[in-house]
């Protein structure tokens, strides 16, 4: 069975999967906002502003209408950043096909409402959970891009639309696992950002493994104990959504979260930060969205904390890294 998609946003995981779906084999449409990108995958086969030097395949197709794009998917891929998803996908509602599957490939929480990507489409698009899926797991663009081996968890509360998108991304070099777990998925994938800012500001303050794999270690708690209280399956979190992800981010000099966080480690101010960074490092807004989830659920999140109080609260690093290690004595404890 071959399946028809389209990609709404061509930054740099857009592209990449729109790359992993036509080497899969499937019909695919890239929607992007601007007419030079668009122009350069369809006329150079290459997005120079967020994939340089990646060859796309002759096939690969974009197009500036989104009705274009969208018309007769069976999959539309939302791949905008999380903050602006609500406005975008208002805007596309009337050109949505019926049964579609709506997949967010977004790792990110909605500032202001705490809510999650897959809840955003939810709400926007008024469809049922069985229509609403996630695509997560240690994909670095580039990397997949370049077709090296990789995996990735196709989720959706429907197992059989979950099995149909595994199916449709499964190429001889990728390899896609289901879940019906979208809660703990989605969870692993946004809030391993934050994890991965903190990871960053130790490398930038020079710290070595053992630093980075405390922060990984304890972020991975933290991670799984804000999903048990928000009903995901906790096994999600050993898997490729979570320690997967986490590790995978948190360990690449392409994080664009973790170089983000290295900057800062290394003396940058906040705003010297973001005017360097040219993509989009979610866990900088989502942290704020996290926290206010974890208080609501009254879930513990201290490395979200901290790393929200030097984002956004002005906290200085070394503070920030001195309240953490200075934590009232306890028995290490994973989940709730
Ligand atoms: N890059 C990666 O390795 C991976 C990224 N993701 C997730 O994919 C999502 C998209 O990220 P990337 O493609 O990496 O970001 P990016 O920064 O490379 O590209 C962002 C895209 O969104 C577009 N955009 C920006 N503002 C917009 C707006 N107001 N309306 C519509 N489009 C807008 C940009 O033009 C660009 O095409 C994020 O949630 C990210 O966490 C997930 C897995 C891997
Ligand atoms: O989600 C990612 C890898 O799985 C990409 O991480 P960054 O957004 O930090 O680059």
């Amino acid at each position: 069975m071959t399946y028809r998609t389209a990609v709404m946003g061509a930054g740099s995981w857009g592209t990449t999967f729109t790359k992993l779906l036509h080497d899969a084999g499937g019909e695919v449409v890239l929607w992007g906002r601007r007419p030079e990108v668009v122009e350069a995958v369809n006329e150079r086969h290459e997005n120079p502003d967020y994939l340089p030097g990646v060859t796309l395949p002759a096939g690969v197709r974009a197009t500036l209408d989104p009705a274009e794009a969208l018309a007769g998917a069976d999959f539309v891929a939302l791949a905008v950043p999380a903050q602006t998803l609500r406005h975008n996908l208002g805007a596309w509602l009337p050109l949505l096909p019926p049964d579609a599957v709506l997949v967010s490939l977004m790792k990110g929480v909605e500032l202001g409402t705490s809510r999650r990507m897959s809840e955003v489409i939810g709400e926007v698009a008024n469809v049922p959970a069985e229509r609403v899926g996630v695509f997560c797991g240690p994909n670095l663009a580039r990397e997949v891009a370049g077709g090296e081996p990789g995996a990735a968890v196709a989720a959706c509360a429907d197992e059989d639309a979950a099995r149909r998108l595994q199916s449709a991304t499964m190429t001889p070099y990728f390899r896609v696992y289901t879940s019906t777990d979208v809660v703990g998925c989605e969870l692993g994938g946004a809030v391993k950002n934050i994890v991965a800012l903190c990871v960053g500001m130790a490398v930038g303050l020079g710290f070595g493994a053992s630093t980075q794999a405390l922060l990984m270690t304890r972020g991975l708690a933290e991670i799984a104990r804000l999903g048990a209280a928000l009903g995901a399956d906790e096994h999600t979190f050993a898997g490729l959504a979570g320690m997967g992800d986490l590790v995978g981010t948190c360990m690449s000099p392409l994080s664009r979260n973790r170089t983000f966080g290295e900057n800062l480690g290394r003396g940058m101010t906040l705003d010297e930060v973001i005017s360097v960074t040219k993509q989009t490092a979610e866990g900088v807004k989502s942290a704020e969205a996290v926290l206010e989830l974890a208080r609501k659920h009254n879930v513990e999140m201290p490395i979200t904390e901290a790393v929200t109080a030097v984002l956004h609260h002005g906290m200085p690093i070394k503070e920030a890294a001195i309240s953490l290690i200075s934590r009232s004595p306890k028995p290490e404890r994973y989940g709730l």
